[in-house]
Parts: C-alpha cells; structure tokens; sequence
C-alpha cells in the first residue's frame, strides 16, 4: 500500500514536471516549425508560456525596478549577441540589448514602424486609430520643430519663470504637506498648454478640466487593458473621449482667430498647425492629424517633466554635496547680473553647466526601465538573424544606463561623471534617436532647469515619507531666505 502511494506520487510529480516542461517549450517549438521551411535564422531565445509568452516575468522585472535581470536571463541562456526572440504583449517578439543594435532598429524607420501595444495606441490617439499617411507623419513633425528646437521660447520663458517661481511661494507659504509629483504636474501642464494650444487664451476651467481628464487617462497606462464599466482602463479612455471633445471646442474658438490674424507670429503649435491649412498647394494638417498631435503631446508631456523635476530634487536633497555644488553655481549666476532685482533669462540656462549634469544624471536613472516598441514593417535581416514580418522589436534602453562597462559605479548619483564624459556611442539615448526623437527633449531641460534654479536659490524640501520613490513623495517646501 505504502509503495503504491510512493509510485503514485512520483508518477504524478514524473508527469507534471513533463507537462510543465513541454508547455514551456512549446510555443517555441511552434514558431521554430512554423519558420522552419522559410530561408530564415530567427535570433536566439525563448517562447516563454503558450498566450502570455514572457510577459509574466518581464512585467516582474519592470515594477521591481530591474530590467537587467530580464535581460540577463536571455545573455545568460543564449549568449552576448544582444537580440533574442521572446513572446510578448500578445505578439511573436525580438528584444535588442546592445547600444548598436538598438540604434539599428530605431533608426531604421522604413523597415520598423511604432510597434505599441494596442492598448497603449488607444489611448495617445484619436479615433479611427491610423489613417494617417507618412506625409502627413513628417508634415506634423515639421510643424511641430519649433518646441523642439526653442523657437517657441520667447513666447513663454517668462511665464515659465513665473509660474515656477509663484508655485513654489504658494507651497512653501502654505506650508501644507504635498503630494509632490502629482502637485509638480500643475506648473508643468500649465507651461505645456501655453505652448501647445497658447493656454491664456483658453477659458481656466476647460484647462482645469484637460487636467482632470488626461490624469484620468494617464492611468490608464498602469492599467490593465479591460476596457469595461468600473475598470481604470475604461475611465481613461473616457478621459481621452473628453479631451478629444474639449480639444474640438478650442479649434473651432481658434480658427477664426488664426484667419483674421494670418500676418502675425504664431506662439504656440495649435495656431502653427491651423495655419498650416491656409497653405496654397493644400499641403496642411487636416483638423484629425491636428488633433493626433495635440493627443500624444498632451500624454506625453504630461507626468514627464513634473516626474524629471521631483526625482532631481529629490536626488539633489539626498546629496548634500551636489545640493551645495549647483547652489553656488546659481549663486554665481545672480552675482553676474547687472541688477539684483533682474529674473531669470534664457541666455543664463546657459550658464548651468552643472545643473545640466544633474540633469543628464538624473534621466539616466530615472530612465532604466526604458523600453520602445517597433514592429516590423516587413521581414527584416539584422546581424545575421531574421525578424519575420508583424513581429514587435523591444528596444530595452534601460538596460544601457547600468552598464558598468560604461558607467563605472551605475548605481551611484554622480552628475561629475558627465563633466567631459563621452559615452560609448548610443549609450545614452534617454529621448530616443532618429526620426521619432522626441521632440520635447530641449523642453524637459529648460523647465528644469528653470525649477531648480528656483529652488536651489530659496528652498528646502523636507521629505515627510524618507526614501520613497518620486511617486509616492510627501513633502513639505520651506523657504530658507527672504
Ligand atoms: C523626461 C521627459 C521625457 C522623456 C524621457 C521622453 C522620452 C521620449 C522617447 C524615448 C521618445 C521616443 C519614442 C520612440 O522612439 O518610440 C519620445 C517621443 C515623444 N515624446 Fe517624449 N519624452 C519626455 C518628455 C516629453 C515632453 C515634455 C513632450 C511634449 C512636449 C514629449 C513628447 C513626445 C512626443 C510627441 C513623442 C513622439 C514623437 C514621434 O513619434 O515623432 N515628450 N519621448
């Protein structure tokens, strides 16, 4: 009786570890046969499980903040090549480790198209999801240079300067704790509504409203995709349902505008884009590219800059000696100037050769679980290996920025590091390359810039909840001169 017992649990554990064995397998065996008959050498890897692939394990490594174990899985297993065929977000998958191969894939925009999972596309763009042509893609993105390349920052820069400084003397004069990134977001939606759409001239409570509606949305990002009653991922697209709505009433108030006022010099995208329609040979953007525009601005741009702004502050409080070290050079900064009294200005960005290391060093922490998605347009060989059509590329740069073979301590907060430092080349890609570069990249810098001139000058923050991550920052502001 015993021995049959015995017997049968081994039987059992025989024939589950069997059964476990051959699940894991057999999704690669699928794709292995499948391609098998073609002239084709997928890259090394592994399927992971039937439906869910590796996906299980990569949002693991994801929200534990440790992509390089994700990574080092696949090097582990199948070597340095630094591009492995997985199963991923629903889709056959090559993820790309390497510095080049990333570039390679990135730049190359004829063979890889965005590849973002469709929950993700749903909630940047307007619907009917595509529909726009690849003309209409560059047409947009030249319309849209200026944010890119600080044509715009004439027309804003002061208010910049002051809608950081005001902010920063509410808080610290109320004295209320703060929820910091979240409080961080109001400064920096306002400064990207008056470039986006020129926001002075929108109603505040349809400005407050987009607010409400796109934090709606954005959380739909950190969501699971079930796009039903009562679901976070439902709300938010009910959230881009209603920013699309706002955004139409405020291009119908502006048309008009823009038609009577054809001579004078455009101040924010919105009033370039709709002046583009007036373009002889019909070349504008029509109003629904306008719109795809002003969706992916406004989600992108939304929670970036404010989390950039708190993790530097942050980062800058927990390091006494970089604190002193960017202080005295915006101390410097005020000595030069011709007048105690005289603000900010932008040449004086500039000047800040140390806060732009912080900057840098603080992107390259706070990016390490960067991942960019492409899908191949067609079948693609790259280094020897074949990436079939429709499969997604994961381009995993995070992976870059905690390579110690470039960044000798990666963990460390060290901003000197980036004094005369030369990366590797590509080694340091925080706003991607090529064409889908993004565009609010010289953005980010200057508004931060700009916050932390401010607070460096007069300000303390006084973390209420030690050690926590920017998203969960309770903090108090003090002011520390008159
Ligand atoms: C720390 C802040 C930011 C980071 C790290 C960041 C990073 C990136 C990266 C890596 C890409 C390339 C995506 C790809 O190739 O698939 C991108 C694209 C983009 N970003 Fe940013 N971004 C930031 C802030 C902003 C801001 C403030 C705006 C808006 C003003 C913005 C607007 C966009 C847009 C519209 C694209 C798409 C460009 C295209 O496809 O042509 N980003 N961003």
């Amino acid at each position: 009786m015993e021995y049959d017992l015995v017997f049968f649990c081994t039987a059992f554990a025989v024939g589950l570890l069997t059964l476990i064995s051959v699940l894991k397998r057999v999704n690669g065996w699928f794709y292995s046969f499948k391609f098998s008959s073609e002239k084709c050498r997928l890259p090394p890897g592994d399927m992971g499980w039937p439906i869910v692939g590796n996906m299980l394990f990569f949002v693991k490594c994801l929200s534990a903040y440790d992509l390089k174990s994700f990574v080092s899985y696949f090097v582990t297993r199948f070597g340095q090549g630094g591009m492995y065929r997985t199963f991923m977000f629903g889709k056959p998958s090559v993820i790309v480790t390497t510095p080049e191969l990333c570039r390679k894939v990135l730049m190359d925009d004829d063979n890889f198209d965005l590849g973002f999972p469709k929950y993700i596309l749903e909630l940047l763009r307007k619907e009917p999801i595509g529909g726009t042509s690849y003309q209409e893609d560059r047409l947009a993105r030249k319309l849209t240079t200026p944010i890119k390349s600080h044509g715009l920052v004439s027309y804003f820069f002061d208010f910049l300067s002051e809608t950081v400084k005001t902010t920063f003397e509410k808080w610290a004069t109320t004295g209320e704790s703060l929820q910091l990134l979240f409080e961080m977001k109001k400064p920096t939606f306002k400064v990207l509504m008056k470039v986006l759409i020129g926001g002075d001239q929108v109603a505040d409570e349809l400005l407050d409203l987009l607010f409400k509606e796109n934090n709606l949305r954005f959380a739909g990002l950190r969501s699971l995709p079930l796009d039903f009653p009562g679901f976070t991922y439902n709300r938010a697209m009910k959230g881009r349902g209603e920013i699309v709505k706002i955004y139409e009433r405020i291009i119908n108030e502006r048309k008009p505008k823009v038609a009577k006022n054809r001579a004078e010099p455009k101040t924010n995208i919105l009033d370039i884009m709709l002046d583009s329609q007036y373009d002889e040979q019909g070349k504008g953007l029509n109003d629904e590219n306008i719109m795809k525009v002003l969706l992916w601005y406004t989600f992108s741009g939304y929670e970036s800059i404010a989390k950039v702004a708190t993790q530097t502050i942050m980062l800058l409080e927990k390091h006494p000696e970089c604190f002193q070290k960017a202080k005295e050079e915006q101390e410097e900064i005020v000595k030069r100037r011709s007048s105690p009294d005289a603000g900010l200005t932008f040449s004086e960005i500039g000047q800040m050769k140390y806060v732009g290391n912080v900057i840098n060093e603080t992107l390259r922490l706070g990016s390490t679980e960067t991942v960019l998605f492409r899908e191949t347009r067609t079948t693609v060989n790259i280094n020897g290996y074949t990436i079939p059509k429709g499969w997604k590329v994961l381009a995993l740069l995070g992976n870059l920025y905690m390579d110690p073979k470039t960044y000798a301590n990666p963990k460390e907060f060290n901003p000197s590091r980036w004094d005369d430092f030369s990366t590797k080349p590509n080694s340091f890609m925080p706003f991607g390359v090529g064409l889908r570069l993004c565009p609010g990249s010289n953005l980010v810098r200057l508004e931060v810039s700009v916050f932390l001139h401010y607070f460096l000058l007069n300000y303390r923050l006084e973390q209420l909840n030690k050690d926590s991550k920017p998203e969960a920052c309770i903090a108090r502001f003090k002011k520390i001169s008159a």
